[in-house]
Parts: structure tokens; sequence; C-alpha cells
């Protein structure tokens, strides 16, 4: 596992503390961060996988392990943000869709599902400093969390239909838990990627900020909304609003991961692929 953990003994006995630390790997090896605030509880999981966060098996895997250690260690928040100055993720690394070792993109979707539990369905309150672009992918761990900031003058959204992919039911339901039921609609049939302006306007982000260290306080201040609640109760509640859509895919996991596996497969869909790779790396020529 490559993720480095720092954490303040405040937080967590001694006991915990000894689970938190993995050893720390070479600096440019990690692939997420998390530092928890000594005096808040506040965790900031930070993913740095350059050039663009491109969720491939190994960030995924990472993520998920960071995101159950600061469950585990009962943090009082989780801000997931990005070490890129530019770059929120550029969702899927379609490296790992493209042309395809079949064990591994069966483990690469197990992966992101597993990711999509436990952050959407995360016991600690969750917030996205969206520190650059987001698209697909990295819109979907976005809108994952309860709350979004998100610097000016990029864009989010789930662009799948651009791509020619269908978005799984359970990109639509997380959606469609933070926009209207209509918007969601046409954002998704439309693959629309939403500027900052636009995004806060229609509700799929809740506040602009100027800088990250401010959209790292905007989301603080939003767990801090939270001091009057009882820990308990706010978590039952959220779990029972997110019932539904959390249990569709446990109930459907596995036909999930086939789904995908055949589509991924189609030619058609490997030629689509291949194309958007290619017009990707001329755009960066
Ligand atoms: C019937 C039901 C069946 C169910 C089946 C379900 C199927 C559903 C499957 C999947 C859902 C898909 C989800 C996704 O997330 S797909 C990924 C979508 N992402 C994008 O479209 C974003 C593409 N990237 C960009 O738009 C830009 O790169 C950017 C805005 C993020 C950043 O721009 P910029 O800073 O200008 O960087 P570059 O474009 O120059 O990129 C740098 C470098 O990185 C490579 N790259 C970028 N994005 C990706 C990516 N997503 N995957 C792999 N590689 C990526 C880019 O090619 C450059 O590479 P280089 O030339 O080698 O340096």
């Amino acid at each position: 596992m490559q993720s480095a953990l720092i954490v303040g003994k405040k937080i967590c006995s001694s006991l915990l503390l000894r689970n938190w630390v993995r050893p720390l790997s070479a600096a440019s090896d990690k692939l997420t961060n998390v530092e928890v605030n000594d005096k808040t509880g506040f965790a900031k999981l930070t993913m740095n996988r350059p050039p663009v966060n491109g969720l491939n098996l190994d960030l995924l895997r990472d993520l998920h392990q960071s995101i159950q250690d600061i469950e585990k260690n009962k943090c009082r928040g989780l801000i997931l943000t990005s070490a890129s100055n530019t770059i929120f993720s550029a969702g899927l690394d379609i490296m790992e869709m493209y042309k395809p070792d079949q064990e591994r993109l069966k483990q690469f979707w197990t992966a992101l599902q597993d990711v999509w539990l436990a952050l959407y369905g995360s016991a600690v309150p969750t917030a996205a400093a969206i520190n650059g672009h987001s698209p697909a992918g990295g819109c979907l761990l976005a809108a994952s969390c309860e709350y979004r900031v998100m610097l000016p003058k990029y864009t989010i959204g789930l662009n799948e239909t651009q791509l020619g992919i269908v978005a799984p039911k359970w990109f639509m339901s997380t959606f469609r838990n933070v926009l209207p039921r209509r918007i969601a609609e046409q954002a998704l049939t439309q693959g629309k990627m939403f500027t900052s302006d636009e995004a806060l306007k229609i509700g799929l982000v809740d506040e602009l900020a100027a800088t990250k260290e401010e959209a790292l306080l905007k989301c603080e201040k939003f767990f801090a909304s939270f001091a009057k609640t009882d820990p308990i109760a706010r978590y039952l509640t959220k779990k029972q609003l997110r019932h539904n859509d959390i249990k569709e895919l446990l109930d459907e996991k596995v036909q999930d991961v086939e789904n995908f596996v055949l589509f991924v497969n189609q030619p058609s869909v490997q030629k689509g692929l291949g194309l958007y790779l290619e017009s990707l790396k001329k755009k960066a020529k």
C-alpha cells in the first residue's frame, strides 16, 4: 500500500496510533496522503498521482485504504482534495480500460465500487475541496461527499455520454442525490461539463473559494456545523438517506463488474477509447 498517514496523537489512542502509522514510502511513490489535524480531528485526504490523478487500480486501492483508516480512527471529518494545482481528478485512467488484462479489469472496477461504497457510505462527514478539473470519475468522487467547495474557472461533470459510455446506475444515483432529478437527467444525458460558476448555480457544488486554503477552511466550517449534533444520529440519518443507492450496488456488485467488463470489451468501445486517448495525447503535444 502506497499511502502515507500523518496523524495527531490527540485524536487516537496509542493503540490506534500504532495501527495508523504505516511505513512511509519515498515521496515520489505516494498516491494518497492523509493528514489529521490534532485539534479538530479533521482528516485531509490528498490524491497525488501526477499528472492528472487518473484513477488507476493502485490509486483506487490506496484511496480505499485511506478512507477505511480515517473511518476506523474516528476522525471527525474527511476532506478529499488533490496535490495538483489544476486537476482534482481526470476520472478513471483510460489506460486501465484500453486493451485491458481481463483479470485486472475486474479488479479495477471492483476497486472503484469499493471506493464509492466507502466514501458515499462513510460514517465520517465528508467534503471535497475541488481544486481543479473534475470530469467523470473525478466528479463521482466529489459528488459522493456531503459538501463540495470548488475553485473558479475549472470544470466538473459526468461526461460519459460524450465519450460513448453509459454511466453505471450508481454514478447516476450519486448525481441524483445532489441535483434535482430533471437537472441530473439533462446533465447525464448531455454528458455536460459545468464551469465552476455553473456548478454553483445548479447546486452541484455548494460554494466557490478563491484558493485551496480557503476551500479547505470552508469544508472545515461545514464539519463544524455538526458540532451540536449527535454523531451517531447524524450518521444514521445519512445512512438511511443513502441506503437504497448503496443497497442497489451491493445487491448487483458482481453483475455490475460483469456488465462493465462486457461493455469495455466491445470492439466499438475499444475503438472509441483508443481514439479518445489519441486525442488527449495529441492535445498534450
Ligand atoms: C449498460 C450498463 C453498462 C455499464 C458499463 C459501465 C461503463 C462505464 C465505464 C466507465 C465510466 C467512466 C468514467 C471515467 O472517469 S472515464 C475518464 C473520463 N475523463 C475524461 O474524459 C478526462 C480526460 N482528460 C481531460 O479532459 C484533461 O486531461 C484534463 C482536463 C483532465 C487535464 O487537462 P490538461 O491539464 O491539459 O492535461 P492533458 O490533457 O495534457 O493530460 C496530461 C496527460 O494525462 C493523460 N490523461 C488525461 N486524462 C486521462 C485519463 N482519464 N486517463 C488516462 N490518461 C489521461 C493525457 O493523455 C496526457 O498524457 P501524455 O500525453 O502521455 O502526457
